[in-house]
């Protein structure tokens, strides 16, 4: 295998059939098509990002260990950025929005046990005057 050949991305998304079907996943350029048909998510979302950038798609599944195994042995060469060309999608995506998400779970958290705190407060409270007023009679 010549993991070594370089592909513009013109020539990458000139690959966007499903008999010819080449994709980049994080810089390298991957030769989809024996795969399109056996792709356990289906053709169609292969097809869609069929000679483009499907890192984003790829990660936002959050795909096995094996299928990143399957992935290694699709792979022909790397990406050949030329001037001009749109940067490298960011990897960042997927840790980024994990973290927004448990930080919002996080807080959602502490604002079931403010409620529950203040609730047992004025709970006590009443319980307390209550008894005062009967004590007082
Ligand atoms: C050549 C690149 C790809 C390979 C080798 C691949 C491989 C696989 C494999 C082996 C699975 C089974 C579950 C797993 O092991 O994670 C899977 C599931 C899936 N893939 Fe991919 N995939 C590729 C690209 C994509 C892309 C670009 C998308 C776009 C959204 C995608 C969407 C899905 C979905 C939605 C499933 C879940 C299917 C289900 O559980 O019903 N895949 N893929």
């Amino acid at each position: 295998m010549s993991a070594t050949k370089e592909f513009t991305l013109q020539e990458v998304a000139s690959h966007n059939t499903k008999k010819d079907l080449y994709m980049v996943i994080h810089e390298k350029v991957y030769d989809c098509t024996s795969f399109v048909d056996e792709h356990p998510g289906g053709e169609e979302v292969l097809l869609d990002v069929g000679g483009q950038d499907g890192s984003e798609a790829f990660e936002d599944v959050g795909h096995s260990d094996e299928a990143r195994e399957i992935l290694d042995g699709l792979l022909v060469g790397n990406v050949k950025r030329l001037p001009g060309d749109p940067a490298p999608k960011a990897h960042a995506s997927t840790s980024s929005s994990s973290a927004s998400s448990s930080s919002s779970s996080g807080s959602f958290g502490v604002g079931l046990y403010a409620v529950i705190l203040i609730g047992g407060a004025i709970a006590y409270g009443a319980y307390n005057y209550l008894q005062a007023q009967q004590a007082a009679q």
